[in-house]
This record gives C-alpha cells, sequence and structure tokens, in this order.
C-alpha cells in the first residue's frame, strides 16, 4: 500500500492506495498536530510500504513525522519546492520559499491541462498561475474562509458555510451576524479569485483553465464565474507525478483527475474586466 499525506495548516489528509491496482482504499483527515499516532490518527504503517509527504506544517512537525516514517517504511518521499520540475519552472524569486502544497498543485495542474490557473482553497486561498510551456508565474495568497472567520471574532467561526446553500442566496444581505458574516467571506473570496483570474489572463493575452481543490473548494466553486474543475485530489496528483509508483501512475495518470474545463474566449474575459472597470 501506498500512503499518501497532504500536511496543511490545518488539516492533516491521509489517502491509502493500492500499489497494484491504484485504487484508494481508505483516506482521512486530522487535525494537524504535533505528532502522528500511526493505527490512530493514520493507517497501521505494517501495510504500508511507501510513504510520499507534501508539508506545509513547521519543519520539526515535518521532521518528527519523516522520522518516525523512516524508522517503519522502506521507501518515503518527501516533496520540495524546486527551480523545475515536469517541465514546470517555478516561477518564485526564491523557489524553495513556494508553499509544497501550491507547487504540488501547479505540477498537478500542468500535467493535467497544460496552462492553468490552480486555486487552493485551504487555511489560506492560493492562486497560482502556470502559462503554456510550464511557466509557473507565481501567484496570490488571501486568508482561507475560515481565517477570515476567526479574525472577525463574533463568534462565528465554528459556523460553516453551508456548501449546498444558492450561491444567489450567498449574495443577499445577511440579516443575521451569521449570514452577514458568511455571506461577506464567501463573496471576498469568490470575488477576489474571479478578479485576479480575469487580471492575469489580460495581461498574459491567454486564457486558462482553472483547477479548484482544497477543503473549502465546494464553497468557493459555487460562486467562481470562470469555468473550472473541482479536483478534490490535486495536491496527490503532485505527489504522484513526481513519485510514480503505480502502473497507471507511470503512465501520467492521476487519480481523481477531472476533465478539464473549456476556459471562456479571451475576449469575453476582457469584456467582464472592461464592463467590471465601469462599476
Ligand atoms: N472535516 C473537516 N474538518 C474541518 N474543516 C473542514 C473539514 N472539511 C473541510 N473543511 C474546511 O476545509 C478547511 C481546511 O481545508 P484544507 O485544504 O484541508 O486546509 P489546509 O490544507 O490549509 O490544512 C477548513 O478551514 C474548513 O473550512
Ligand atoms: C500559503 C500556504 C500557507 C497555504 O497553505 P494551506 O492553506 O494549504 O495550509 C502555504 O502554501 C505556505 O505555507 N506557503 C509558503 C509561502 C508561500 O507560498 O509564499
Ligand atoms: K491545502
Amino acid at each position: 500500500m501506498i500512503l499518501d499525506l497532504d500536511i496543511g495548516n490545518t488539516l492533516s489528509k491521509w489517502r491509502l492506495k493500492d500499489a497494484e491496482s491504484s485504487e484508494i482504499r481508505s483516506r482521512g483527515a486530522v487535525w494537524t498536530r504535533e505528532e502522528w499516532r500511526p493505527g490512530a490518527d493514520i493507517p497501521d504503517l505494517d501495510v504500508v510500504e511507501a510513504v510520499r509527504i507534501s508539508s506545509v506544517a513547521r519543519a520539526g512537525v515535518l521532521d518528527e513525522t519523516v522520522t518516525l516514517l523512516r524508522r517503519q517504511v522502506r521507501h518515503v518521499f518527501v516533496a520540495r519546492s524546486l527551480p523545475e520540475a515536469l517541465g514546470v519552472v517555478n516561477g518564485y524569486d526564491e523557489p524553495g520559499r513556494l508553499g509544497v502544497d501550491r507547487w504540488m498543485g501547479a505540477l498537478a495542474g500542468y500535467q493535467l491541462a497544460g496552462g492553468c490557473c490552480a486555486v487552493d482553497c485551504g487555511s489560506a486561498i492560493t492562486i497560482d498561475f502556470v502559462l503554456p510551456g510550464g511557466i509557473h508565474l507565481g501567484g496570490f495568497i488571501i486568508p482561507g474562509l475560515r481565517l477570515m472567520k476567526e479574525s472577525l471574532k463574533l463568534g462565528t467561526r465554528n459556523v460553516a458555510i453551508d456548501p449546498e446553500s444558492e450561491a444567489d442566496a450567498l449574495l443577499e444581505p445577511g440579516r443575521r451576524t451569521v449570514d452577514a458574516v458568511n455571506h461577506g467571506i464567501y463573496m471576498a473570496a469568490v470575488s477576489a479569485i474571479n478578479r485576479i483570474y480575469s487580471e492575469v489572463c489580460d495581461q498574459q493575452g491567454i486564457s486558462l483553465p482553472m483547477l479548484l481543490t482544497g477543503g473549502d473548494a465546494r464553497v468557493v466553486s459555487r460562486g467562481v464565474q470562470v469555468p473550472h474543475a473541482v479536483w478534490p485530489d490535486m495536491v496527490y496528483g503532485g505527489l504522484e507525478a513526481c513519485y510514480p509508483l503505480t502502473f497507471a501512475e507511470r503512465a501520467g495518470k492521476m487519480s481523481g483527475a477531472p476533465k478539464v474545463p473549456e476556459p471562456v474566449s479571451l475576449e469575453k474575459i476582457r469584456a467582464g474586466l472592461a464592463f467590471s472597470m465601469l462599476l
């Protein structure tokens, strides 16, 4: 079995994958913490022959986890943000400082779609751009939905936005604190994503397919006007592309990869921008 770990600042997600069939056997999430209890927090390592890790947690947390894993697992692969990989050139001045989850998302997005806009809605919402030809431009970081809520200290931190709520309901003025907060932060997130995407596509003269991942992707997806596809396992896709272990992965197949969305025309994006400038 292969154990894939996506350690974020809020949640540490894990996934157990059959090394022969490439089938996902089980998955889970624990609050990112200092130490892991195999068998409790993550599956028993006895069945695991390889671990692949994407981590943005503090180096200390990562080192502890790796040390623990190396004792019990034959192959441990730790993803790092590199100057270049799989045809993608890292756009950061200091490539190693790009969040590993962002780098994994950029690599997975490029492998699937070529040039793309990769959006990860987690503790932070990150928006990265990769041009056809593999040039990563860098990106944008804004607070995630939960962080925006917490920063308001209005006691609404645990009241999640219902992913099933209709997008237009979220456009209405809130008549209670929790709605005023939820509608506000939802609009802040989706407006930023829509506008950032349009501005960068306008600058670069190209319309890019958008791929959306992260714990809040389903909520945010409702308000993103740009044609996009939600890919919950996109960060894992970067691990599969960097460290292909199964037959399917060696053939370039990434688990759960969606159909690449058809972007709207550049003219339409520019018209939308021009219109928003009028307001
Ligand atoms: N099971 C869950 N428990 C808590 N939050 C969840 C859960 N599923 C989705 N979420 C939402 O996803 C967010 C975390 O998304 P994630 O992408 O895992 O963040 P990160 O990678 O930064 O740790 C939370 O802030 C919350 O809004
Ligand atoms: C921006 C992030 C905190 C987002 O992480 P997440 O929301 O997945 O916890 C992470 O990508 C990170 O720590 N980045 C390093 C700084 C940078 O990417 O510029
Ligand atoms: K994330």
